[in-house]
């Protein structure tokens, strides 16, 4: 790699200097930073990452190359990536090519060079910022204008989701996942478990669920504001009381919003693959995956039906939610993980059994009826 010039600018003025690696061109957007010290393939190809421009806090990114099976989407929506070093040449035995190499293809640019700890305690002290890659700042005043004139887009599940149903065929219980910016690896932990997956778009309607008579909904993560998604909250008000349904991240934000209750814009998010968190029934802490910026706010759940199931250990934020009468349930943490630890992979058990059992009641009923 040439040592050519690039900038991270934030939106408070603040310019970093490092080196152009990835792909060429300028972009804005939200800058924020992820701790996890392995999974950089994953994160960089998790769509709920669409728009957002993320700094790695672990100094060395790309030492393991990248590889054909470890995408969470083949089509990275980040706007950039920011590193303290990259490197050119990985060492493994799935390598297939090189970060540099592989943001050149998605176009997405990176910079490295970029003293990542300072980056992190400003944002962690400001909260999320806006930002620029850029290639030069000669025009300083005019990139902070624009920064600060970039608005964030309510689009962006749209971009990111399926335009058409597909099948991931299995022989178990049929599960709809409507697809917000689905990470793959939800579609993989159904399918270990013998679930035939239908992706749905993002906009699907309860009268189209219903009419495909499933065993169970699966929620997916995603990008943005889950206030962007009013017809998902309205769909989930008909579908929670019919079959069972499991919410990750923005599924769950959607799942909370549909029973009353209200998400906040966090200060800096949670990003990385190592969040202690307390599942409140049984005393136990689980570590988790995460990736977020908004939450649910815990005073709004007085008025509803719901069950706070998990917490935060490092900022007590809600984690977790289940109704009191429906089969349904929602995280606010990455049981894929992909990157992350493992722990929560129960909740995916939990899914099927939930799903069994409705089955079963279904089964019954039918034999009263
Ligand atoms: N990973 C996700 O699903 C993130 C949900 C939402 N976009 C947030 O930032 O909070």
């Amino acid at each position: 790699m040439d040592l050519k010039k690039r900038y991270l600018v934030l939106e408070d003025g603040k310019v970093y200097s490092g080196y152009a690696f990835g792909s060429d061109q300028n972009v804005f957007g939200e800058v924020v930073f992820n701790t996890a010290m392995t999974g950089y393939q994953e994160t960089i190809s998790d769509p709920s990452y669409t728009g957002q421009i993320v700094t790695f806090t672990y100094p060395l990114i790309g030492n393991y190359g990248m590889n054909r099976d470890d995408y969470e989407t083949i089509h990275p929506s980040l706007k950039g990536v920011v590193v303290r070093e990259v490197c050119e040449l990985p060492s493994n035995f799935r390598n297939e090519e090189t970060l540099d190499q592989a943001l050149k293809r998605f176009k997405v640019p990176g910079i490295y060079g970029v003293d990542t700890r300072s980056l992190t305690k400003r944002i962690r002290n400001s909260g999320v910022m806006k930002g620029a890659l850029v290639d030069s700042i000669e025009d300083i005043d005019h990139i902070i204008e624009r920064i600060n004139m970039t608005e964030y887009p309510t689009n962006e599940v749209e971009q990111v989701s399926t335009k058409s149903p597909y099948v991931s065929t299995g022989k178990g219980y049929r599960v709809v996942l409507v697809d917000f910016g689905k990470k793959q690896n939800i579609v993989r932990e159904l399918n270990r478990r013998d679930c035939d997956v239908t992706v749905v778009p993002h906009n699907i309607t309860a009268e189209e669920i219903i009419q495909m008579n499933p065993d169970g909904i699966m929620l997916s993560n995603g990008p943005g504001d889950p206030t962007d998604v009013p017809e998902a909250i309205e769909m989930l008000k008909v579908i929670q009381e019919k079959f069972p349904v499991f919410g990750i991240c923005l599924g769950h934000q959607l799942f909370a919003l549909a029973n009353g209750a209200t998400t906040f814009k966090m200060k800096f998010g949670h990003r990385g693959a190592n969040h202690p968190v307390l599942n409140i029934e049984t005393n136990k802490v689980e570590l988790t995956s995460q990736n977020h910026g908004y939450s649910v706010s815990r005073d709004s759940l007085e008025e509803t039906e719901l069950i706070e199931t998990h917490r935060a250990i490092n900022d007590n934020t809600v984690e977790g939610l289940k109704h009191k009468e429906h089969l349904a349930f929602s995280v606010q943490y990455h049981p894929e993980a992909a990157p992350g630890p493992h722990d929560p992979n129960y909740l995916f058990d939990q899914f099927i059994e939930n799903m069994k059992s409705y089955v079963e009641r279904k089964k019954g009923g039918r034999h009263h009826a």
